[in-house]
């Protein structure tokens, strides 16, 4: 069963500080992502990646098309839905990894990763636990655990953000260079963990330039090319 299935989708940008100039991100996108599938998304830097994805959690509303989302209570077309029925989804069912970790300032770093967790599971300490659990197979230093992740490296960021995304098992992963800046022990801990969330059952969509996780973690690649999906990939990414 598809859990996604994208109809003609296009979104332009009005950019009114530049005399309502239009930049065309994408053009007639129709794609589908089946439950427990995980597709990686390629393409140059500016062919529309990040903004396909960002339709998909609704950060940008699309300006034609259709996005239908087979959710645990029924489908819904996210290019519709009202933000209510958005946030919901957002909080149980869907998230988004952006590659960069927006950071909350002064939570610490296991808390950033279990509040997913801790919005709805009653025992806090074993939502705590597992987050602990996490930035330890991750390789996250244990003297970081309660630091404040402001002043983490770039890849010990990402490491963060990485567990946060998947600590809640989310029906629908949407994942940015999950594996960027990493060594590659922890490349292949992500990918397990990944393919461990694929076994329970979420659908994944997973910006990738790098080879190695693409070849082993996507059952299927999608490759954009100046807004559109192209049948093949025909240039060098
Ligand atoms: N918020 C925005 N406002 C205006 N233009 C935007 C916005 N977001 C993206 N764009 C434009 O849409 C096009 C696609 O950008 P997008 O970020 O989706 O590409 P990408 O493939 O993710 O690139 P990269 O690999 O560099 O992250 C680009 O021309 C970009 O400038």
């Amino acid at each position: 069963m598809n859990i996604i299935e994208v109809h003609q989708l296009s979104k332009t940008f009005d950019l009114h500080i530049l005399h309502d100039k239009q930049i065309t991100a994408l053009q007639h996108i129709d794609m589908t992502i089946r439950e427990g599938e995980i597709i990686g998304l390629t393409g140059r830097s500016g062919s529309g990646k990040s903004s396909l994805m960002k339709c998909l959690y609704r950060t940008y509303l699309a300006t034609t098309g259709e996005i239908r989302y087979a959710s645990a209570s029924g489908v819904i077309d996210l290019v519709k839905a009202d933000d209510h029925a958005i946030i919901a989804l957002r909080r149980q069912e869907m998230r988004y990894c952006s590659q960069f970790l927006s950071v909350i300032p002064r939570v610490p770093a296991v808390d950033v990763v279990a509040e997913p967790l801790l919005r709805t599971e009653k025992n806090k300490e074993e939502a705590r636990a597992r987050a602990r659990t996490l930035l330890e197979m991750l390789g996250l230093p244990s003297g970081l655990w309660d630091a404040y992740p402001v002043t983490f490296s770039g890849g010990e960021q990402q490491r963060v953000n990485v567990a946060r995304a998947i600590i809640a098992k989310p029906r629908l992963l949407l994942i940015d260079e999950p594996t960027a800046s990493l060594d590659v022990r922890t490349k292949d801990v992500v990918i397990g963990l990944i393919r461990d969330l694929k076994q329970h059952g979420t659908s994944v969509l997973c910006i990738s330039h790098d080879e190695y996780t693409l070849s082993t973690l996507a059952d299927r690649r999608l490759h954009l090319q100046a807004g559109r999906i192209t049948p093949t990939v025909t240039e060098i990414i």
